[in-house]
């Protein structure tokens, strides 16, 4: 069976003042073996609310996580504590979106690694130094060697992140979260972490959930995407599906403000309106609504649900029916 990670009815809030809010709201979301999955959406929109509940990262005290993400013979969303401690850094791995706070600048790096091996394995000593080399050339770092004794205040960017991500695959991970993993690099460095995301999905048999506000990131490395609005997903597709044939308002509307080579004479598009605070969400009818005024009442679902639109293409209300952009009618588009 090619299914690695079943998320059935997902919804996690937190708690400001007296209540709780869904930041994630009834999320259910299969992730396969040797898949990219990206998850996209502006910010607030629940993207790292629903990798840090997977992941068990939420502070019982604050929130609340009901559901269930089943995962080998777990559900991760209801399980014990010390559990969870021993998948996370074995089976289970995390890549930060920033590497200077994921690192610890008092240890050398080498010894960082080394301690995710120690916690989870039964190397020795030498074996495991060996692993950390090996790990190191792995994640494309020239001189592994003596690089395993630097601080991280001596490398670059691009090398924290790669040291990151050693250290999140020390243990061949089946499943690996990545929270926008090359948003603080240049492209070059860029282009390099993803080529190495796609050489792990494919030699590790891994699953990848890719976190991204970068829709160019995507058409790179994704084999699937899920976007994300309000808390919900909104549509889910194929890669290429998604680029050519993007379905919700909400999609169409980020597709259209990603500046191309072919538009640039004209101004960028933009969103109206913003993703609303959580304590504001809307939590009946079509979430999007508020922010595509034009469209008519009758053309949105009451209680919207994902339609299958095509093989593995799903999308969220029937507003996408009835949707164009509000400067058609001004002859703009
Ligand atoms: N610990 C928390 N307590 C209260 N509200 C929170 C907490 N963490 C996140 N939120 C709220 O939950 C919503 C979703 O946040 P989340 O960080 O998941 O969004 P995101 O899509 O990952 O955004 P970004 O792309 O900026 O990381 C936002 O409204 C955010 O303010």
């Amino acid at each position: 069976m090619n299914n690695l990670l079943h998320i059935q009815n997902l919804k996690t809030s937190f708690r400001i003042g007296d209540h709780y809010y869904a930041a994630v709201d009834d999320v259910s979301l299969d992730i396969n073996k040797n898949e990219i999955i990206a998850i996209v959406g502006e910010s607030g929109c629940g993207k790292s609310a629903l990798a840090f509940s997977i992941m068990g990262l939420h502070d019982p005290k604050w929130s609340r996580v009901d559901g269930h993400i089943f995962f080998k013979n777990y559900d991760l969303a209801n399980i014990p504590n010390e559990n969870l401690n021993h998948l996370r850094g074995s089976d289970l791995g995390m890549i930060f979106q920033d590497p200077l706070a994921a690192l610890n600048p008092l240890m050398i790096v080498g010894a960082q690694i080394d301690e995710t091996l120690l916690l989870h394995t039964k190397m020795s000593k030498e074996q495991r130094t060996a692993r950390v080399i090996e790990l190191l050339d792995a994640v494309g770092i020239p001189n592994p060697s003596r690089v395993y004794s630097q601080y991280p205040h001596e490398l670059s960017g691009g090398m924290r992140q790669r040291i990151v991500i050693a250290t999140a695959i020390a243990n061949n991970p089946s499943f690996l979260i990545a929270d926008e993993p090359t948003t603080a690099l240049d492209v070059t460095i860029q282009a390099q972490i993803l080529e190495l995301l796609k050489e792990l999905k494919e030699k590790m048999d891994a699953g990848v959930m890719l976190i991204t506000h970068d829709l160019g990131v995507v058409a790179e490395v994704a084999d699937r995407v899920a976007v994300m609005y309000a808390g919900q997903i909104i549509e889910i597709a194929p890669v290429e599906e998604l680029f050519a044939n993007p379905k919700h308002p909400y999609t169409r509307s980020l597709l259209e403000s990603v500046p191309s080579v072919s538009n640039k004479q004209e101004r960028l598009h933009s969103i109206q309106g913003i993703v609303p605070p959580l304590q504001s969400l809307p939590r009946i009818g079509c979430r999007f609504k508020a922010r595509i005024p034009w469209i008519p009442d009758e053309a949105h679902e009451e209680n919207p649900i994902l339609h299958e639109v095509n093989q593995g293409h799903f999308v969220r209300c029937t507003c996408y029916r009835e949707f164009y952009f509000s400067n058609v009618k001004r002859g703009r588009i």
